[in-house]
This record gives C-alpha cells, sequence and structure tokens, in this order.
C-alpha cells in the first residue's frame, strides 16, 4: 500500500541558503513519524513546505490513501487544509487569543463549513443545511473540549488559558478539521513532565482512535525515542539518518551531528534527562 506522505527531492533555497536539500521521505497512516535534528536543520521549512506557507524550489509532495493520490506540491494551504485534511500546530502557539476555546474550535471548522459553494450561500439564508453544520460543529468542538479536559475553559479567552492548555488547545483546533495528517511543531515544548506524558497519550490515542498519521517535530528526545515509530534525522537540509528510534540513537551521524563529537560519545546521555530540550534541540 502506498504511504499517507511522500516526499521527493524537495529543495527549498533562501538566497544563497539551501534549506532543504533534495529531501525525501515517507511517513505512514496511523504512525507517528518524527523529524529531528539540530538548530537550524530544517525542520520547521519542511512543514511550511508541506502545509502551503512556502513554495519549495523542487521536488514533490504527495497524499495517498485508498480514494487515490493527491499532488500538494502547488497547492495553496487553504487547499491543502481543506482537499488534503492536512493540519500543523506551530512552534509559537498561534490561537485566537481574544477568542474563546469554544470559538477557536469553530473558527477552525469554518473551512469544512464552507468547503463548498452550497453551505456559504446556505448560510446567507440560514438553511436547514446550513444550520444542521453548524449543529455538527459545535459537537465537534464539544467532544474535543471534553476529551482534552477544557470543559472549564470553554467560555474563557484562549490567551487567558494556562500555557500547557493552549498548547492542548491548538491541538484540538487541528484535529476539528478531520485531519488524516497532523504536523505538530514541537508540541512539548515548554510542558513540565506530568503535561509531556499526558500528550505522548494524546497522541498515542489520535492515532489509533482517528486513523490519523502523525509527523512530528519534537526537541523532546525521550518522547521522540518512546512514541515514534519511524524517525529521520536532518541535518544542514539533508537526511543524515532514518530508522526506528533505536537505530537512529545508535547512528554515528546523528550522533556526531548532535554531539560534533566521536562516535564513542553516547545520545543516551541526552536522552532521559532533559525536557526543556534546548541544548539537544531536535
Ligand atoms: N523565511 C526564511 N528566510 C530565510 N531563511 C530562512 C527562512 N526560514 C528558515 N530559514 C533558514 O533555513 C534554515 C532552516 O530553518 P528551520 O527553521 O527550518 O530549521 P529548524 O530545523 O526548524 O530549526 P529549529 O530547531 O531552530 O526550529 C535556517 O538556516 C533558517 O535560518
Amino acid at each position: 500500500m502506498s504511504p499517507l506522505l511522500k516526499v521527493s527531492d524537495l529543495t527549498m533555497r533562501f538566497g544563497g541558503l539551501t534549506a532543504i536539500d533534495a529531501l525525501s521521505f515517507e511517513a505512514e497512516q496511523r504512525k507517528i513519524t518524527s523529524l529531528i535534528g539540530p538548530n537550524g536543520a530544517g525542520k520547521t521549512t519542511v512543514f511550511n513546505c508541506l502545509t502551503g506557507f512556502y513554495r519549495p524550489g523542487g521536488g514533490s509532495i504527495s497524499l495517498s490513501d485508498d480514494t487515490g493520490t493527491l499532488e500538494l506540491t502547488r497547492m495553496t494551504g487553504h487547499r491543502i487544509n481543506a482537499r488534503g485534511r492536512v493540519a500543523r500546530t506551530f512552534q509559537n502557539i498561534r490561537l485566537f487569543a481574544r477568542m474563546t476555546v469554544l470559538e477557536n474550535l469553530l473558527v477552525a471548522q469554518h473551512v469544512s463549513l464552507h468547503r463548498s459553494w452550497f453551505p456559504a450561500v446556505g448560510g446567507l439564508w440560514n438553511s436547514a443545511a446550513y444550520r444542521q453544520a453548524q449543529e455538527k460543529a459545535i459537537d465537534v468542538a464539544a467532544s474535543w473540549i471534553e476529551r482534552l479536559d477544557l470543559e472549564d475553559w470553554a467560555d474563557q479567552e484562549a490567551g487567558s488559558l494556562p500555557y500547557g492548555h493552549q498548547r492542548r488547545l491548538e491541538i484540538a483546533r487541528a484535529m476539528c478539521t478531520g485531519p488524516r495528517l497532523l504536523c505538530l511543531d514541537e508540541p512539548a515544548a515548554g510542558l513540565n513532565g506530568a503535561e509531556s506524558v499526558q500528550l505522548a497519550k494524546l497522541l498515542e490515542e489520535m492515532r489509533t482512535e482517528f486513523g490519523v498519521g502523525i509527523l512530528l517535530i519534537e526537541h523532546d528526545m525521550k518522547m521522540v525515542m518512546d512514541i515514534s515509530h519511524h524517525v529521520i534525522v536532518l541535518d544542514y537540509g539533508r537526511k543524515i539518518a532514518q530508522g526506528s528510534p533505536q537505530e537512529v540513537r545508535n547512528d554515528p551521524a546523528v550522533i556526531r551531528a548532535y554531539l560534533g563529537a566521536e562516535q564513542d560519545d553516547d545520545l543516551d546521555d541526552l536522552i532521559g534527562d532533559d525536557t526543556t530540550g534546548r541544548e539537544i534541540e531536535a
């Protein structure tokens, strides 16, 4: 069966800097694929190409499932989200701070409410079909509020939530759109130990219960090693290693990229102690 996501020879340049250099990799449905690498390796740039924020200079990006293959390379971000069903979260949380938790989740579904012109026109006349779609959106939002323990915060402004809650809300907002591929950019950043454990459990539920493929950028190496099925390691925009967490952690090229050191140094020293992760940026 084809992989959910196939990236081939992806290249992205900023002036004289090659941020992504002929990168190819795949991600499977219902699996967690992690993109790791030192600072500036190109991880977020990959997400920006996948989600239409950047137009890559070369290569192709496609999504496949049993209904067929969709070429994303030249699509706008809006269409990638609506047609491709690709959702993302950001390294720096981007919620609508002055809207309530519930409103954030309803706005997210606006795209699916307006996938065609019909409901948009229906909205003008407040048609039954439009009202039904709105009710469904509220149900979906409510179910994510409950699942992520945000009930007490539903009517609060998103910007007033504690940091860990805002991270959860971002994930809820992405999941509300019914994605088949979810791209999470450092979701554990700023979380405490207990919140990181809760996040790992949530990601596991999302892939098993909702069947989403998860593409994860994360600098919490323990989390990456614990929950990933497949790990891709970037350095200077190139793939330097890929494989299971075990394979990757023993790969000399990965050890060199992280430690700038000889092969007898040990990545395990970096895994397990630090969850703030700045000096083990992944
Ligand atoms: N819009 C841009 N304009 C110019 N250079 C950029 C732009 N976006 C990214 N870069 C450069 O591309 C390279 C890759 O950056 P990117 O943010 O993708 O790395 P990263 O692996 O996500 O890093 P980090 O772990 O620090 O978030 C860096 O050298 C960065 O400075």
